[in-house]
């Protein structure tokens, strides 16, 4: 048996996930898909700003989704929101059809933050070792689900390794394969890819895709990086804390008459006008 590590990630553990099992990629004959996300005028407040403005959009289960803005623009705190991490949260925001945050979501739902949140002192494959045990993840079948996290994040060869000797892309794999251990249903990633080789993030979004179709993992993955929008089914287009556009790339090309997707992000910039940049609760218009 392994001892307990003697101190805890720097960025806090990814959120425990359940055992490894496939979800209904589709609904039941006759029956409504129930958005994996379903947000209605979702507002949040940090400090004396809002920078989440009136957001209202649906994430579709079994789905890419790519939530695409600039630095600044309002990603992680909508993923904060999402994952129930963040306070001073208004409207209606609805996830695996549940309130965010409440408790019988926690082992649903797998979160990425931007920083790998792993034990530095521990191998690769010690790290997932200790966060399936945690999971409850019996005994006989650790393991198998070990392996095939590692697997999934093409970290095999690198098991044995410290996490600490782990380039900045391996650690964040390594995060990445604890959020898969328990087969989540919604998989929510912050900025996945930064920092990753072409190779690497082909291959990831390669993963994300056959999570979604194999799995029915529904995935909402965060980039600033508008080349990646076109890897997504959805869109989710955030500036200055509102939602600029929830569509697919081919719709938000077409109907902005766009080549490309950053193209048509500065079309709905100019065409809906700039919001101004600060904005404050209760303060004059
Ligand atoms: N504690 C805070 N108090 C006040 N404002 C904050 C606080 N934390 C973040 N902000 C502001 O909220 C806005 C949204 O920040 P957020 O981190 O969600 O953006 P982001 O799109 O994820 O950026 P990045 O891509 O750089 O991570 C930013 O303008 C940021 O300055």
């Amino acid at each position: 048996m392994m001892n307990k590590p003697r101190r805890p990630p720097g960025q806090g553990s990814p959120a425990p996930p359940q055992r490894p099992q496939a979800h209904p990629a589709a609904p039941a004959a006759g029956r409504p898909a129930v958005p994996a996300v379903s947000a209605r005028d979702l507002t949040v407040v940090r400090g004396s700003r809002t920078v989440l403005d009136g957001l209202t959009f649906d994430v579709a289960p079994a789905t890419v989704t790519g939530l695409l803005g600039p630095s600044g623009s309002g990603k992680s705190t909508l993923i904060r929101a999402i994952v129930g991490t963040q306070a001073k949260v208004t409207g209606t925001l609805d996830v695996l059809g549940g309130p965010a945050g409440s408790a019988p979501l926690r082992s649903r739902l797998g979160y990425v933050t931007q920083a790998p949140s792993v034990y530095a002192d521990l191998s690769a494959r010690q790290n997932l070792d200790y966060f399936a045990a945690v999971l409850g993840i019996p005994r006989r079948d650790r393991d198998r689900a070990v392996a095939q996290a590692l697997d999934d994040v093409d970290l095999a060869s690198h098991a044995d390794d410290l996490a600490g000797n782990l380039s900045g892309g391996q650690r964040s794999r390594v995060s990445l394969a604890v959020a898969l251990l328990g087969a989540p249903e919604l998989l929510v990633l912050d900025e996945p890819t930064v920092g990753l080789d072409p190779v690497l993030r082909r291959d990831l979004w390669d993963l994300f895709h056959r999570l979604a179709a194999e799995r029915g993992t529904t995935l909402l993955i965060s980039s600033h990086v508008m080349d990646e929008a076109d890897r997504c089914e959805h869109l989710l287009l955030v500036r200055e804390g509102t939602l600029l556009a929830s569509d697919s790339p081919h719709a938000l090309r077409t109907r902005t008459g766009s080549d490309t997707i950053e193209d048509a992000f500065l079309n709905l910039v100019e065409s809906t006008g700039s919001p101004s940049r600060e904005r404050h609760r209760g303060g004059t218009p």
